[in-house]
């Protein structure tokens, strides 16, 4: 793993990012590559939970080029419409309140930022992100330190890519993610281990890029770029 810098999606430099929206289309992960395996448990968030933008796809072609032999990514989501984006920051805000004795807005949204990005600057609804972790040659998920969307301040924060509160084999695994992936150019968000992105505001501001690629796009949009390609 590069060396990590710790900002959060609640960090106004992340909402300061402007995006100059591309029109890439849409590329479903279930048929894009027969060596990316999608997972089907959160199918119910959308029909398109499995479709990201065309680049992200083929990046994660490349990337299996650089896993080891018998190990495979298994996708866990990749679009997500805004309202449930909403509804998730919601909750997780109602949480940290219910929770801390520090009640002050800004420390509430850093914290439930931990765990979901707050609506304005979430990479899934653009396309650009990823939630994934790894299988081995007989589909059995790899030890990667925690359950896939464990909720940080629910695993003494093992949830965060550079924990040190997991064993050997598990921060091994998590380097051979980050190897693959950061080869192809994307950033992992550091409190979540499984989240990866390009092309989204929290992607242009850890790469030093000028501007975001991807706009956030509701299930109508992402339908009608469908058409298009
Ligand atoms: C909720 C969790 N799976 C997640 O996706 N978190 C990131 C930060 C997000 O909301 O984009
Ligand atoms: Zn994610």
């Amino acid at each position: 793993m590069n060396e990590l810098r710790k900002i959060l999606m609640s960090d106004p430099i992340v909402s300061s990012i402007n995006v100059h929206p591309s029109q890439e289309p849409f590329v479903d992960l279930v048929h894009f590559d027969p060596d990316i395996v999608v997972d089907q448990s959160l199918s119910n968030r959308s029909r398109y939970f499995s479709f990201v933008r065309f680049s992200v796809a083929n990046k994660l072609s490349l990337a299996k080029r650089f896993l080891p032999k018998g190990i495979r990514f298994l996708i866990k989501e990749g679009y997500r419409p805004l309202h449930i984006q909403q509804r998730a920051f919601e909750r997780a805000l109602q949480r940290v309140k219910e929770n801390s004795s520090n009640q002050d807005l800004d420390y509430l949204m850093a914290e439930a930022s931990k765990y979901v990005a707050p609506p304005n600057v979430a990479p899934h609804p653009t396309g650009g992100a990823v939630d994934l972790t790894l299988i081995d040659s007989n589909g059995i998920e790899l030890d990667l330190g925690t359950p896939f969307d464990a909720i940080p301040q629910e695993t003494d924060y093992a949830t965060f890519f550079d924990a040190t509160n997991i064993t050997v084999q598990a921060i091994q695994n998590r380097q051979i993610l980050a190897h693959a992936l950061q080869s192809v150019g994307f950033v992992n968000y550091f409190t979540e281990w499984w989240h990866w992105s390009y092309g989204d505001r929290y992607w242009a501001v850890m790469t030093n890029a000028d501007q975001a690629l991807y706009n956030p796009v509701s299930e109508q949009e992402l339908f009608n770029l469908l058409q298009k390609a």
